[in-house]
Protein backbone atom coordinates (compact mmCIF):
# COMPACT_ATOMS: atom_id res chain seq x y z
CA UNK A 1 0.00 0.00 0.00
CA UNK A 2 1.75 2.93 -1.03
CA UNK A 3 0.85 6.68 0.95
CA UNK A 4 -1.06 7.99 -1.46
CA UNK A 5 -3.54 5.32 -1.64
CA UNK A 6 -3.66 3.97 1.99
CA UNK A 7 -6.22 5.64 4.06
CA UNK A 8 -4.34 8.24 6.27
CA UNK A 9 -4.38 7.22 9.91
CA UNK A 10 -3.73 9.48 13.08
CA UNK A 11 -2.44 7.72 16.22
CA UNK A 12 -3.61 9.94 19.12
CA UNK A 13 -1.65 8.81 22.29
CA UNK A 14 0.92 6.26 20.75
CA UNK A 15 1.79 4.01 23.78
CA UNK A 16 1.74 0.50 24.86
CA UNK A 17 -1.18 -0.20 22.91
CA UNK A 18 -1.17 2.49 20.21
CA UNK A 19 2.33 1.55 19.12
CA UNK A 20 2.00 -1.90 18.82
CA UNK A 21 -1.15 -1.57 16.33
CA UNK A 22 1.18 1.09 14.32
CA UNK A 23 4.20 -1.66 14.44
CA UNK A 24 1.97 -4.40 13.31
CA UNK A 25 0.14 -2.49 10.11
CA UNK A 26 3.47 -1.19 9.11
CA UNK A 27 5.18 -4.50 9.29
CA UNK A 28 2.15 -5.68 7.01
CA UNK A 29 3.50 -3.36 4.69
CA UNK A 30 1.75 0.15 5.43
CA UNK A 31 3.15 3.05 4.23
CA UNK A 32 5.11 5.14 7.64
CA UNK A 33 4.28 8.29 5.02
CA UNK A 34 0.26 7.53 5.77
CA UNK A 35 0.50 7.69 9.42
CA UNK A 36 0.87 10.81 12.22
CA UNK A 37 1.13 9.94 15.73
CA UNK A 38 1.02 12.14 19.13
CA UNK A 39 2.83 12.01 22.17
CA UNK A 40 3.03 14.13 25.15
CA UNK A 41 6.67 14.14 25.27
CA UNK A 42 9.36 15.43 22.34
CA UNK A 43 11.74 12.35 23.74
CA UNK A 44 8.74 9.72 23.38
CA UNK A 45 7.97 11.39 19.98
CA UNK A 46 11.93 11.30 18.46
CA UNK A 47 12.19 7.24 19.83
CA UNK A 48 9.31 6.53 17.54
CA UNK A 49 10.23 8.53 14.36
CA UNK A 50 13.62 6.60 14.67
CA UNK A 51 11.81 3.35 15.02
CA UNK A 52 9.05 3.65 13.00
CA UNK A 53 9.48 6.62 10.43
CA UNK A 54 6.32 7.69 10.99
CA UNK A 55 5.39 12.05 11.28
CA UNK A 56 5.09 12.09 15.25
CA UNK A 57 4.03 15.25 17.01
CA UNK A 58 4.53 16.30 20.79
CA UNK A 59 2.04 18.02 22.54
CA UNK A 60 4.45 19.29 24.88
CA UNK A 61 6.14 20.87 22.13
CA UNK A 62 2.96 21.90 20.28
CA UNK A 63 -0.38 22.38 21.74
CA UNK A 64 -2.33 22.11 18.28
CA UNK A 65 -0.30 18.49 17.38
CA UNK A 66 -3.95 16.93 17.84
CA UNK A 67 -5.79 19.20 15.29
CA UNK A 68 -2.92 18.97 13.17
CA UNK A 69 -2.50 15.63 13.51
CA UNK A 70 -6.30 14.53 12.50
CA UNK A 71 -6.99 16.86 10.01
CA UNK A 72 -6.12 15.51 7.06
CA UNK A 73 -6.89 11.64 8.73
CA UNK A 74 -9.11 9.46 7.14
CA UNK A 75 -8.88 7.35 10.48
CA UNK A 76 -8.40 8.58 13.68
CA UNK A 77 -7.21 5.93 16.19
CA UNK A 78 -7.65 7.47 19.81
CA UNK A 79 -4.84 5.39 22.40
CA UNK A 80 -4.98 7.32 25.78
CA UNK A 81 -5.65 6.33 28.71
CA UNK A 82 -9.59 5.94 29.25
CA UNK A 83 -9.25 8.80 31.65
CA UNK A 84 -8.18 11.10 28.51
CA UNK A 85 -10.47 9.70 25.96
CA UNK A 86 -13.45 12.54 26.73
CA UNK A 87 -11.12 15.39 26.92
CA UNK A 88 -9.14 14.31 23.50
CA UNK A 89 -12.70 13.89 21.39
CA UNK A 90 -13.70 16.96 22.46
CA UNK A 91 -9.94 18.42 21.70
CA UNK A 92 -9.99 16.99 17.97
CA UNK A 93 -14.19 17.74 17.63
CA UNK A 94 -13.69 20.79 14.90
CA UNK A 95 -10.36 19.59 13.14
CA UNK A 96 -12.04 16.18 12.06
CA UNK A 97 -13.04 16.40 8.74
CA UNK A 98 -16.94 14.89 8.37
CA UNK A 99 -16.14 11.66 6.70
CA UNK A 100 -13.37 10.56 9.18
CA UNK A 101 -13.62 7.20 11.22
CA UNK A 102 -12.82 7.49 14.95
CA UNK A 103 -11.25 4.28 16.78
CA UNK A 104 -11.20 4.25 19.83
CA UNK A 105 -8.85 1.14 21.70
CA UNK A 106 -9.89 2.32 25.38
CA UNK A 107 -11.30 0.27 28.36
CA UNK A 108 -14.35 1.22 29.91
CA UNK A 109 -15.14 4.26 27.31
CA UNK A 110 -18.72 3.86 25.52
CA UNK A 111 -19.20 4.85 22.17
CA UNK A 112 -22.02 7.16 23.53
CA UNK A 113 -19.23 8.72 25.84
CA UNK A 114 -17.52 9.64 22.96
CA UNK A 115 -19.74 10.56 20.39
CA UNK A 116 -21.51 12.63 22.49
CA UNK A 117 -17.94 14.82 22.13
CA UNK A 118 -18.24 14.86 18.29
CA UNK A 119 -20.34 16.26 15.44
CA UNK A 120 -23.32 14.90 15.07
CA UNK A 121 -23.04 11.76 12.44
CA UNK A 122 -19.07 11.31 12.45
CA UNK A 123 -18.67 7.51 12.26
CA UNK A 124 -16.69 6.13 15.62
CA UNK A 125 -15.84 2.60 16.27
CA UNK A 126 -15.18 1.31 19.97
CA UNK A 127 -11.99 -1.43 19.38
CA UNK A 128 -10.94 -4.04 22.23
CA UNK A 129 -7.32 -4.82 20.91
CA UNK A 130 -4.00 -6.50 22.67
CA UNK A 131 -0.36 -5.87 22.11
CA UNK A 132 0.47 -8.59 19.81
CA UNK A 133 -1.29 -6.79 17.37
CA UNK A 134 2.55 -5.86 17.21
CA UNK A 135 3.67 -9.48 15.49
CA UNK A 136 0.13 -9.20 13.67
CA UNK A 137 -0.93 -11.81 16.35
CA UNK A 138 -3.36 -9.32 18.55
CA UNK A 139 -7.09 -9.70 19.06
CA UNK A 140 -8.95 -6.64 17.75
CA UNK A 141 -12.56 -6.22 18.65
CA UNK A 142 -14.74 -3.49 16.57
CA UNK A 143 -18.13 -2.26 17.87
CA UNK A 144 -20.51 -0.17 16.11
CA UNK A 145 -21.03 3.77 17.02
CA UNK A 146 -24.45 4.57 16.07
CA UNK A 147 -23.32 6.22 12.16
CA UNK A 148 -21.29 3.55 11.72
CA UNK A 149 -22.34 1.76 8.70
CA UNK A 150 -21.99 -1.98 7.58
CA UNK A 151 -19.82 -0.48 5.10
CA UNK A 152 -17.41 1.59 7.40
CA UNK A 153 -17.08 -1.46 9.38
CA UNK A 154 -16.01 -3.55 6.60
CA UNK A 155 -13.26 -0.73 6.25
CA UNK A 156 -12.37 -0.76 9.72
CA UNK A 157 -12.17 -4.69 9.99
CA UNK A 158 -10.11 -4.35 6.73
CA UNK A 159 -7.86 -1.31 8.31
CA UNK A 160 -7.13 -3.53 11.66
CA UNK A 161 -6.70 -7.27 9.91
CA UNK A 162 -3.02 -6.71 9.21
CA UNK A 163 -3.11 -6.13 13.33
CA UNK A 164 -4.63 -9.75 13.75
CA UNK A 165 -8.09 -11.60 14.31
CA UNK A 166 -10.90 -8.77 14.22
CA UNK A 167 -14.00 -10.04 15.38
CA UNK A 168 -17.05 -7.78 15.53
CA UNK A 169 -18.77 -7.74 18.96
CA UNK A 170 -21.76 -5.98 20.41
CA UNK A 171 -20.62 -3.20 23.01
CA UNK A 172 -22.03 -4.92 25.55
CA UNK A 173 -19.31 -7.99 25.47
CA UNK A 174 -16.73 -5.50 25.07
CA UNK A 175 -15.79 -5.70 28.82
CA UNK A 176 -15.84 -9.32 28.78
CA UNK A 177 -13.47 -9.81 25.68
CA UNK A 178 -11.51 -7.64 27.29
CA UNK A 179 -10.86 -9.81 30.37
CA UNK A 180 -9.94 -12.54 28.08
CA UNK A 181 -8.16 -11.03 25.06
CA UNK A 182 -7.45 -7.36 26.13
CA UNK A 183 -5.91 -8.13 29.14
CA UNK A 184 -4.70 -11.94 28.46
CA UNK A 185 -1.57 -11.57 26.97
CA UNK A 186 -0.68 -10.42 31.04
CA UNK A 187 -2.06 -13.34 31.71
CA UNK A 188 0.19 -15.81 29.92
CA UNK A 189 3.14 -13.75 30.59
CA UNK A 190 2.43 -14.44 34.41
CA UNK A 191 1.90 -17.81 33.97
CA UNK A 192 5.58 -17.65 32.43
CA UNK A 193 7.03 -15.59 35.32
CA UNK A 194 5.15 -17.78 37.82
CA UNK A 195 6.75 -20.95 35.82
CA UNK A 196 10.34 -19.21 35.95
CA UNK A 197 9.74 -18.97 39.89
CA UNK A 198 8.61 -22.66 39.92
CA UNK A 199 11.96 -23.68 38.00
CA UNK A 200 14.32 -21.52 40.70
CA UNK A 201 11.95 -23.11 43.57
CA UNK A 202 13.10 -26.80 42.03
CA UNK A 203 17.03 -25.38 41.80
CA UNK A 204 17.42 -24.09 38.30
CA UNK A 205 19.73 -21.17 37.92
CA UNK A 206 17.34 -18.07 37.34
CA UNK A 207 18.39 -17.00 34.32
CA UNK A 208 18.08 -21.13 32.90
CA UNK A 209 14.63 -21.40 34.31
CA UNK A 210 13.53 -17.94 33.09
CA UNK A 211 14.57 -19.05 29.31
CA UNK A 212 12.72 -22.56 29.47
CA UNK A 213 9.58 -20.92 30.93
CA UNK A 214 9.37 -18.27 27.80
CA UNK A 215 10.11 -20.33 25.52
CA UNK A 216 7.85 -22.66 26.82
CA UNK A 217 4.79 -20.46 26.75
CA UNK A 218 6.23 -18.83 23.49
CA UNK A 219 6.05 -22.86 22.36
CA UNK A 220 2.73 -23.35 23.09
CA UNK A 221 1.68 -20.08 21.52
CA UNK A 222 2.89 -21.24 18.41
CA UNK A 223 1.46 -24.65 18.61
CA UNK A 224 -2.12 -22.80 19.69
CA UNK A 225 -1.90 -20.90 16.10
CA UNK A 226 -1.87 -23.77 14.18
CA UNK A 227 -4.81 -24.03 11.76
CA UNK A 228 -7.79 -25.79 13.97
CA UNK A 229 -5.88 -26.05 17.18
CA UNK A 230 -7.44 -26.76 20.17
CA UNK A 231 -6.27 -25.92 23.81
CA UNK A 232 -7.54 -29.38 25.44
CA UNK A 233 -6.32 -31.58 22.82
CA UNK A 234 -2.68 -30.11 23.04
CA UNK A 235 -2.76 -30.11 26.67
CA UNK A 236 -3.90 -33.90 26.35
CA UNK A 237 -0.84 -35.04 24.12
CA UNK A 238 1.32 -33.29 26.89
CA UNK A 239 -0.58 -35.28 29.87
CA UNK A 240 0.83 -39.04 30.07
CA UNK A 241 -1.92 -41.12 31.85
CA UNK A 242 -0.34 -41.50 35.32
CA UNK A 243 2.99 -39.32 34.12
CA UNK A 244 4.37 -36.58 35.97
CA UNK A 245 2.16 -33.54 34.22
CA UNK A 246 -0.77 -35.44 35.03
CA UNK A 247 0.26 -35.00 38.83
CA UNK A 248 0.61 -30.99 37.59
CA UNK A 249 -2.88 -30.76 36.42
CA UNK A 250 -4.63 -32.57 39.17
CA UNK A 251 -3.09 -30.37 41.76
CA UNK A 252 -4.06 -27.19 39.25
CA UNK A 253 -7.56 -28.67 39.53
CA UNK A 254 -7.42 -29.09 43.19
CA UNK A 255 -6.37 -25.74 44.15
CA UNK A 256 -9.27 -24.69 41.82
CA UNK A 257 -7.03 -23.00 38.80
CA UNK A 258 -9.84 -22.52 36.30
CA UNK A 259 -12.00 -20.62 38.95
CA UNK A 260 -8.97 -18.73 40.26
CA UNK A 261 -8.52 -17.47 36.48
CA UNK A 262 -12.24 -17.13 36.02
CA UNK A 263 -12.27 -14.59 39.29
CA UNK A 264 -9.84 -12.61 37.53
CA UNK A 265 -11.78 -12.16 34.45
CA UNK A 266 -14.80 -11.15 36.79
CA UNK A 267 -12.78 -8.73 38.46
CA UNK A 268 -10.96 -7.47 35.45
CA UNK A 269 -14.85 -6.39 34.09
CA UNK A 270 -15.81 -5.17 37.45
CA UNK A 271 -13.22 -3.18 37.14
CA UNK A 272 -14.01 -1.79 33.67
CA UNK A 273 -17.72 -1.13 34.90
CA UNK A 274 -16.28 0.93 37.79
CA UNK A 275 -14.11 2.91 35.43
CA UNK A 276 -17.18 3.70 33.11
CA UNK A 277 -18.80 4.95 36.56
CA UNK A 278 -15.99 6.78 37.73
CA UNK A 279 -15.80 8.54 34.09
CA UNK A 280 -19.52 9.31 34.07
CA UNK A 281 -18.78 11.01 37.39
CA UNK A 282 -21.68 11.43 40.02
CA UNK A 283 -25.24 10.90 39.07
CA UNK A 284 -27.17 13.98 40.01
N1 LIG B 1 -1.85 -1.71 27.09
C1 LIG B 1 -2.69 -2.63 26.63
O1 LIG B 1 -2.37 -3.82 26.54
C2 LIG B 1 -4.07 -2.22 26.21
C3 LIG B 1 -4.52 -0.92 26.35
N2 LIG B 1 -5.76 -0.56 25.91
C4 LIG B 1 -6.19 0.83 26.02
O2 LIG B 1 -5.27 1.62 25.32
C5 LIG B 1 -5.21 2.91 25.89
C6 LIG B 1 -3.76 3.30 26.09
O3 LIG B 1 -3.16 2.39 26.97
P1 LIG B 1 -1.58 2.19 26.96
O4 LIG B 1 -1.08 2.22 25.57
O5 LIG B 1 -1.32 1.02 27.81
O6 LIG B 1 -1.11 3.52 27.72
P2 LIG B 1 0.29 4.29 27.61
O7 LIG B 1 0.39 5.15 28.82
O8 LIG B 1 1.38 3.33 27.31
O9 LIG B 1 0.10 5.21 26.33
C7 LIG B 1 -0.63 6.39 26.32
C8 LIG B 1 0.10 7.38 25.44
O10 LIG B 1 -0.73 8.51 25.25
C9 LIG B 1 0.06 9.69 25.31
N3 LIG B 1 -0.86 10.77 25.63
C10 LIG B 1 -1.53 11.01 26.80
N4 LIG B 1 -2.34 12.06 26.66
C11 LIG B 1 -2.18 12.50 25.39
C12 LIG B 1 -2.78 13.56 24.64
N5 LIG B 1 -3.71 14.35 25.18
N6 LIG B 1 -2.40 13.72 23.37
C13 LIG B 1 -1.49 12.89 22.80
N7 LIG B 1 -0.89 11.89 23.46
C14 LIG B 1 -1.25 11.69 24.73
C15 LIG B 1 1.10 9.40 26.34
O11 LIG B 1 2.20 10.26 26.14
C16 LIG B 1 1.41 7.92 26.01
O12 LIG B 1 2.41 7.84 25.02
C17 LIG B 1 -5.99 2.85 27.20
O13 LIG B 1 -7.20 3.55 27.05
C18 LIG B 1 -6.21 1.37 27.45
O14 LIG B 1 -7.45 1.11 28.08
C19 LIG B 1 -6.61 -1.46 25.32
C20 LIG B 1 -6.24 -2.74 25.17
C21 LIG B 1 -4.96 -3.26 25.63
O1 LIG C 1 -5.37 -2.94 31.85
C1 LIG C 1 -6.10 -2.21 31.17
O2 LIG C 1 -6.90 -1.44 31.70
C2 LIG C 1 -5.99 -2.27 29.66
C3 LIG C 1 -7.27 -2.72 29.02
C4 LIG C 1 -7.03 -4.14 28.60
C5 LIG C 1 -5.60 -4.31 28.75
N1 LIG C 1 -5.03 -3.28 29.28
Amino acid sequence: MTADTAPRIAFLGCGSMNESILAGLLAAGRAPGSVTATVRRADRAEELRARHGVTVLATGEDDAANAGAVREADVVILGVKPVGIVPLAREIAPALRPTAVVISVAAAVSLAMIEAELPAGQPVVRSMPNTPSRLGRGVLSISAGSSATPELMDMARALLAPAGTVVEIPESQVDALSAVSGSGPAYAFYLAEAMAAAGVDLGLDPGLSALIARETVAGAGFMLAEEGADAAALRRAVTSPNGTTQSAIETFEELGLQGIIGSGARAATARAAEITRELAGPVS
